[in-house]
């Protein structure tokens, strides 16, 4: 799905950015990902398929290409596959609300991930269905402490704008991370940090330094 509306630079200028909608059965990553494609709220869907789409905005007055995939487990104990993570550059790691195995779910995820040092962001979604809550606010604001990530609660049910801010979020986290692992790979193919290579060239540049 294409949303090119108001992008008028070449596709090759685009930064993509792909991101992994996990979680348990049924919290609503279907939901969350059609609210940030088409903006609509659709009540039901396909289970059985896991759909990838595209989809092309600004984040930051930056053109954007997302290449969403909105994983289907069969259960509770279908975790993302090695293909699914080493294919995403970030996850969304999606709970409800109302369902605290959907929370253990989301924490088993992460463990799975070992060493794994990818961005994520943990959403919890259905926040209209209060009166059913199982899982606090302050739960998920911890767990997403200890993930040093991102957190809201939403629903996409009744919200457009939180939602497009959890996945413009986690994209911004994409592109720092992407920034950062660019520069480290540049000072280990140069063998020397950065900051030493900025001294030497202004040592060469600037005549008012000292010469040693
Ligand atoms: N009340 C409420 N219901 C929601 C919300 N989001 C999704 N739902 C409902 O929750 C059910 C599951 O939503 P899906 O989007 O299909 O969930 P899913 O995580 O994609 O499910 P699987 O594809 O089976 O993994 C549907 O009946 C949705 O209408 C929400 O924010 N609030």
């Amino acid at each position: 799905m294409m949303n090119t509306k108001g992008i008028r630079r070449k596709k090759s200028s685009l930064s993509e950015v792909k991101v992994a909608v996990v979680g348990a059965p049924g919290v609503g990553k279907s939901a969350l990902t059609v609210r940030f494609l088409t903006k609509r709220y659709i009540g039901e869907y396909d289970h059985q398929t896991e759909t990838k789409y595209k989809h092309e905005v600004l984040v930051d007055g930056d053109p954007i290409l997302f290449e969403i995939f909105d994983t289907c487990p069969k259960n509770e104990n279908d975790l993302p596959s090695h293909d699914t993570v080493s294919w995403a550059d970030g996850l969304l790691l999606v709970y409800s609300i109302i369902d605290r195995q959907s929370f253990a779910f989301v924490k088993k995820i992460v463990s799975s991930l070992a060493n794994c040092d990818m961005p994520l962001y943990l959403v919890a979604n259905k926040c209209d269905m209060v009166h059913l809550r199982q899982v606090s606010c302050e739960e998920g604001a911890i767990l997403a402490r200890d993930y040093d990530c991102g957190f809201s609660e939403v629903a996409a049910a009744e919200q457009v704008a939180a939602v497009a801010t959890v996945f413009q979020e986690l994209c911004r986290s994409v592109l720092v991370s992407r920034r950062k692992s660019k520069q480290s790979l540049l000072e280990r193919m140069l063998g020397t940090k950065t900051n030493t290579m900025r001294l030497y060239v202004r040592g060469k540049s600037d005549s008012a330094l000292p010469k040693d």
